[in-house]
């Protein structure tokens, strides 16, 4: 490299400035050194018409690539349905990768249900060592927790005990070997503040070669095999019927999925999201073939402030104790730092949730806690994962970072909401203005519809429109088609944008 080719280049705008014996000036592009000598000034001149050149023909040609690139974000809060959403994208877009995706799920569909059949043991420990006083049920006869329901229940346990001890290994291939956070309560992976992980699939289908992870899998599934009657019989024993029943024990839509219907499908699997993974799919539309990039962004929070310092906190600002949850000042130093332009940011809300306390998936495996959090509702019945939402979604549109990203509302988890009104659960026990509206589904929904768009209309200085569908995302069929819907907004909108076509 000769001197003339290592000379620096300057951001344009720079105010005057000497270095060395070269003086550097102030230009709208670029800066050529001056030199005495004629032949000398007109071959740094060349060389840095060249730069220019190459500089300008790299931003073209990003141009045209962004130009075939379509930017969405997904956001909500923990277990809003983003990585559903993501896989329902990729089904729609490109099934065949989620077939061969497939494999790789089977480590998670083992640990998810290893987890539920390891929490329903404990939450059963729980309930039988209450005090009689406290609960008076029966100590004898056929009752779900006397004494004939314990003796049978510590048979299937001792029976499952080899099952249970393969979750470990399970979870640590999961964490590529790092150590669980806490105890082990979920699939929860230490945090790694910031990590975006630019990959075409989730990182889990890297499991897949691995002979650890084989074996794990394979030592797992002949476990299963030999275990299923018994997690059968757990599941259907009246203990257990019980505690679902009475005491609303809340496992992970996942885990009770796999414990009632013992089946395998990559929609249902939960792998906690951390951090920001880009996954990438090629769409072809009428007006040529495009590069979708969804961002699936982990659980986001408005803030996370330590426990000790929340007596300082500034207003709004709320405490995080789940590991695995992103504040969103970080989601936007991610976007701001990698000046990431989002054309449409797909946020999701579980109407399902209007029951549950945010950090709910810390507190739904333990009884003990689901007792303090009836309490907790009942006297602060405003603070649930519904005004969370709303309180993320205007904080989301209110930012000028993603000012020009088409704002699209799900609210999910629909048939949740209606299994819960359908159990007879009340919503203004929980939110105090639904007052004496009825308590079923589409009064319930168009309430919630409501309030989200008077929220967001209220918040959004770029007076943007906010269009709003419900989802159960597990209904392949009807998603498919909301998809399909989704997509076509969002690719209508950048062709408008870009003026392809
Ligand atoms: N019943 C029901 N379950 C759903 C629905 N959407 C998602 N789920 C389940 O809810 C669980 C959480 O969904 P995810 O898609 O992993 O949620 P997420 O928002 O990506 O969660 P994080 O990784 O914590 O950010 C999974 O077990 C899904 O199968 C829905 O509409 N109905």
């Amino acid at each position: 490299m000769t001197e003339l080719a290592r000379i620096p280049r300057r951001l344009p705008g720079r105010t005057r400035t000497t270095v060395g014996s070269r003086k550097w000036s102030s230009s709208s592009t670029l800066s050529v050194p001056q030199f005495h000598d004629p032949r000398a000034q007109a071959a740094a001149q060349k060389v840095s018409d060249l730069i220019d050149e190459d500089i300008k023909r790299e931003a073209a040609r990003r141009q045209a690539e962004s130009r075939k690139e379509v930017k969405v974000m997904l956001l909500g809060q923990a277990e809003s349905g983003k990585s559903t959403l993501q896989k329902q994208f990729q089904l729609y877009h490109a099934s065949h990768t989620l077939e061969l995706e497939r494999p790789s799920w089977t480590i998670v569909v083992y640990a998810n249900l290893i987890k539920a059949v390891r929490t329903v043991l404990e939450e059963l420990d729980y309930e039988f060592s209450l005090s009689l006083d406290e609960y008076p049920w029966t100590s004898e006869g056929s009752g779900p927790t006397d004494a004939g329901a314990q003796n049978e229940i510590i048979e299937l346990r001792r029976n499952l005990l080899p099952l249970i001890s393969l979750e470990g290994s399970l979870l640590s291939e999961l964490s590529e070997g790092v150590s669980f956070v806490g105890h082990r309560r979920g699939t929860l992976f230490p945090p790694r503040k910031g990590m975006f992980t630019r990959s075409g699939r989730r990182p889990v289908t890297d499991l897949r070669d691995s002979t650890n992870t084989i074996v794990a899998t394979s030592r797992a599934g002949q476990v299963l095999g030999m275990t299923v009657h018994v997690i059968e019989a757990l599941w259907r024993h009246r203990s257990v019927e019980h505690l679902l029943r009475v005491r609303k024990l809340r496992l992970d839509e996942s885990g009770l999925f796999f414990l009632s219907q013992l089946a395998d499908d990559v929609l249902h699997v939960r792998l906690q999201t951390v951090g920001v993974i880009e996954h990438s799919m090629k769409v072809n539309t009428v007006g040529g073939s495009y590069i979708w990039r969804i961002y699936d962004v982990g659980g986001t929070v408005i803030a996370e402030v330590q426990p000790d310092s929340e007596a300082n906190d500034p207003p709004g600002a709320r405490t995080s104790t789940t590991a695995s949850h992103i504040p969103l000042t970080d989601v936007l130093q991610l976007i701001r730092s990698s000046a990431l332009l989002v054309n449409a940011l797909i946020f999701l809300a579980p109407i399902s949730a209007f029951d549950q306390v945010k950090s709910d998936d810390d507190r739904s495996m333990s009884m003990q806690l689901t007792h303090r959090l009836i309490k907790y509702l009942e006297e602060d019945p405003l603070t649930n994962r519904i005004h969370d939402s709303l309180e993320l979604l205007t904080t989301i549109c209110s930012n000028k970072l993603l000012k020009n990203a088409q704002l699209i509302l799900l609210l999910n988890k629909t048939d949740i909401l209606r299994k819960k009104l359908e159990a007879g659960v009340q919503i203004r026990k929980y939110i105090t203005s639904y007052g004496n509206r009825p308590n079923n589904y589409s009064t319930a929904a168009e309430y919630f519809r409501t309030h989200f768009l008077a929220a967001h209309n209220k918040k959004d200085p770029f007076q943007r429109q906010l269009f709003v569908h419900f989802t159960t995302m597990l209904d392949v069929q009807a998603t498919q088609i909301i998809i399909a819907n989704v997509g076509d907004l969002i690719m209508r909108r950048h062709i408008a944008q870009t003026g392809l076509m």
